[in-house]
């Protein structure tokens, strides 16, 4: 193992009067490299969970496991790590930072999370070439907006080597269904989508837009999901298996893995985080 440090730079990945603190990406690059080696390895890019409105969860949510992968075997086939963060939907009742109805930042309603991610999958794209040599990894929250991204007319995202969706949010309508008791569950997701006539296209499980979705242009598509996270049910990865399995030419290219842990310990240490991702790259056949 050589002595390559890591840096963590946080960079907008929009300007001008829009552009907010949630604009932002987390990237962590090796201090050098190699020369003759620039423009090569993965990346590997994290959207973090927390319902599209906490503000405690963001894009440092993913540092534990980047720690963790560097100082793995994995390390070699690394080019870089992302972590992206995007404007929150309102959250006025958070104990500790609740947020203003002035908050540009903190009162965005679907579609500007997904937008916001994909003007971030572009920036990187332009900043570092990552089309065709990244896996997309997402929890929670994050897992549907991985989910979610579309091409059409006019964006051209670049293309995951994988996707990964830990314990995903796929089927809104089900999802409410199993936690009706629960008035949290309804605020948070008609928060984050205020306009239900448009359930139907934004959930991953029920859009029928064949082959648009950015996942149905990667190599592999992997759906974990926990039996102790007490938060999502595993119906909702069964729910996304069946949806990714209905293209008969994709059925080889899905895959379930079984994670451990409850909903935030995922990320929490980072080390059922950093497996999942070990056990995608080896899924995805790099050489580590
Ligand atoms: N910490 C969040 C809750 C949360 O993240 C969550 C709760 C139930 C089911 C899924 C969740 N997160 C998904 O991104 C909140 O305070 O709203």
């Amino acid at each position: 193992m050589t002595g390559i440090e890591l840096k963590r730079t946080r960079e907008s990945y929009l300007t001008g009067s829009e552009s907010s603190e949630l604009h932002t990406v987390d990237i962590w690059r090796p201090d050098s490299v190699p020369f003759g080696q620039e423009g090569e390895g993965l990346w590997l890019i994290y959207m973090h969970g927390g319902a599209w409105r906490d503000p405690e969860v963001d894009s440092l949510s993913f540092e534990p496991a980047v720690t963790l992968l560097w100082d793995s075997s994995a390390r070699d086939s690394i080019a870089g790590f992302a972590s992206i963060n995007y404007r929150l939907s309102p959250y006025p009742s958070h104990p500790r930072r609740p947020s203003s109805p002035a908050d540009p930042a903190r009162n965005a309603h679907y579609p500007d999370h997904l937008q916001d991610v994909e003007k971030a999958l572009l920036f990187l794209e332009d900043q570092y070439q990552i089309s065709g040599r990244y896996l997309l990894a997402g929890h929670s929250a994050g897992a549907t907006l991985a989910f979610e991204l579309h091409n059409n007319s006019s964006s051209r995202l670049p293309v995951p080597l994988g996707v990964l969706g830990i314990a995903g949010i796929y089927d809104f309508e089900s999802f409410l269904k199993a936690h009706s008791g629960i008035p949290a569950y309804k605020e948070f997701m008609e928060n984050a989508f205020p306009d239900r006539s448009l359930w139907e296209k934004a959930a991953p499980y029920t859009n029928r837009e064949s082959d648009f979705a950015v996942w149905e242009h990667s190599k592999a598509v992997i759906i974990a999901h926990s039996e102790e996270d007490q938060l999502v049910e595993k119906e909702q990865a069964s729910l996304m298996l069946q949806r990714a399995r209905l293209n008969p030419h994709y059925k080889e290219k899905v895959h379930y893995l079984q994670a451990s842990g409850n909903h935030d310990e995922i990320w929490g240490s980072g080390h059922i985080l950093a497996g999942l991702i070990t056990k995608s790259l080896r899924i995805l056949g790099s050489e580590i």
